[in-house]
């Protein structure tokens, strides 16, 4: 493994990325532990499958090209304490309801991939904590949170506590995602409940109601709504590809056709702070047959997006791509148009999707948090800015959870910064909760009609040939 240490000419092409700059990993203390923990990764099964990874660039091909929508979300930094069945459930549960409701505001499926089984590791901005003087946490799969020098030590045996961890949620996920726990009529009735019980929901009694009409409709055409195709779902996995060994040691090479996949997760994304061109996270992952994303900062320039793109998708594989931007909801009108331009002009198809959480971090107090106008601010810069260019507002990639938890200020709810102590949970960043997550999602489906209706009303006006 310490490939420095091999001649060059031995060294797999899955393996180029050991003699490239790595950010963000952690600094492993005793590599004998690291080589132990990366051979029993190797030897355990896959996640996922290849056959599965390939379904899901075909839904994010049919993103690419504006027949779909797509909808990521979950924790920011899973942990092995709350990774419990009620959690996990709340979680699919809120997912399962934003995308109905999407589904009906774009009129076009929508593709839901979860931020779970797998979101254990961090990268930070600071090595130390200033508060503590300790190393910083870096996730479930690197060290422990409690506030101690030995909790704090990267043990890499947590990597593979972090596959078990992720294969009993997976096992969950795949249970909710097709044993009847997502019925569409049974997400619609969540849906109904928090119209009618919430200060947040009851602003979207219409479009509760539309739903409602397209169900009895669909019902009284006979379609059968206990069929299997609406009682389940596909709901696919993902995470941010960070730590390298972890990722290599579960990248498999198909019998069937001879290409590697990371087979940790269906969809792994590239962080803002691991994106470098010559990095080691970029090389590992441009080698792996998985849809990738990559995250795109404010910072990022619109040539660099382009060597990027080309870089992870040199041949222009549909659904291959996503690029998820993350601007800030003060820059995203200034900066993603030359990006959108650039690429689109020149290089491979992407699915333009927009994080607006992490660009509108901010501290109140030594508190991290979020405000609600500002990610609603910066989707809708993300749509303006789509509308504009004539382009496809693809997807959106949030951080949530299923629970009433207080991290995320405003929303119906007006959460304030007073709050925030209440229930202030996550072990990284502040998710939108439950209530604040729904009312984007219906937000969302609103700004979706309305574009739908404006293209039909431009169609009209059409001259006729
Ligand atoms: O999730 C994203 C990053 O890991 C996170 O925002 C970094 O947080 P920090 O600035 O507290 O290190
Ligand atoms: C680290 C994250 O985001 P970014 O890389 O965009 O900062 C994240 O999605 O949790
Ligand atoms: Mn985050």
């Amino acid at each position: 493994m310490a490939v420095g240490t091999v001649p060059w000419c031995l060294v797999s092409a899955l393996d180029v990325w050991r003699t490239l700059p790595a950010k963000q990993q952690p600094s492993w203390p005793d590599l004998e532990e690291l080589q132990s923990a990366y051979n029993q990764l190797a030897a355990l099964p896959p996640l996922v499958t290849a056959p599965e990874v390939r379904s899901l660039t075909e839904r994010l091909a049919m993103v690419a090209r504006g027949e779909a929508f797509l909808l990521q979300g979950g924790d920011c930094a899973e942990t092995f304490a709350a990774n419990t069945a009620n959690k996990i459930r709340d979680k699919v549960k809120t997912l399962l309801q934003m995308a109905v409701v999407l589904t009906y505001g774009a009129s076009t499926p929508v593709v839901k991939v979860a931020r779970i089984a797998g979101q254990y590791s961090k990268p930070r901005s600071a090595d130390i904590e200033s508060s503590t003087g300790l190393p910083s946490y870096r996730g479930d799969a690197v060290n422990d949170i409690a506030a101690t020098a030995a909790a704090r030590r990267p043990d890499p045996m947590r990597m593979v506590a972090s596959y078990h961890q992720s294969a009993i949620t997976l096992n969950l996920v795949r249970a909710f995602a097709t044993g009847g726990f997502a019925d569409l009529s049974k997400v619609h009735e969540w849906n109904k409940a928090f119209v009618r019980d919430s200060a947040a929901g009851r602003r979207y009694e219409v479009m509760a109601t539309n739903i409602e009409r397209a169900l009895a409709f669909m019902a009284a055409c006979g379609i059968d709504l206990g069929s299997a195709a609406l009682t389940g779902v596909e709901l696919f996995t993902s995470h941010e590809g960070l730590l390298l060994e972890y990722e290599r040691a579960l990248t498999r090479v198909e019998d069937a056709t001879g290409n590697p996949y990371d087979l940790s997760a269906h969809m792994i994304w590239i962080g803002e702070r691991t994106r470098d061109l010559g990095g080691a996270h970029v090389d590992l992952l441009s080698r792996v047959g998985n849809p990738i994303g990559c995250k795109i900062g404010p910072k990022a320039s619109p040539d660099e997006v382009l060597e990027l793109a080309e870089r992870l998708n040199p041949q222009h594989v549909p659904g291959r791509l996503t690029l998820i931007t993350r601007m800030g909801a003060g820059k995203i009108r200034d900066a993603l148009p030359p990006i959108i331009e650039k690429v689109n002009a020149a290089g491979p198809p992407v699915v333009w999707s927009c994080d607006p959480m992490h660009g509108n971090t901010r501290d109140v107090s030594g508190i991290k948090t979020r405000h609600f106008d500002d990610v609603l601010d910066e989707v809708f810069g993300f749509f303006e800015v789509h509308k504009a260019l004539g382009t496809h507002p693809g997807g959106l990639h949030i951080e949530l959870t299923g629970e009433n938890v207080t991290e995320c200020l405003g929303g119906a709810e007006l959460i304030g910064e007073e709050d925030l102590g209440g229930r202030y949970e996550t072990a990284c960043d502040p998710r939108l909760n439950t209530g604040q997550a729904l009312e984007l999602a219906f937000l969302v489906a609103e700004m979706l009609q309305q574009a739908r209706g404006e293209r039909a009303a431009a169609m009209q006006e059409l001259p006729t040939a």
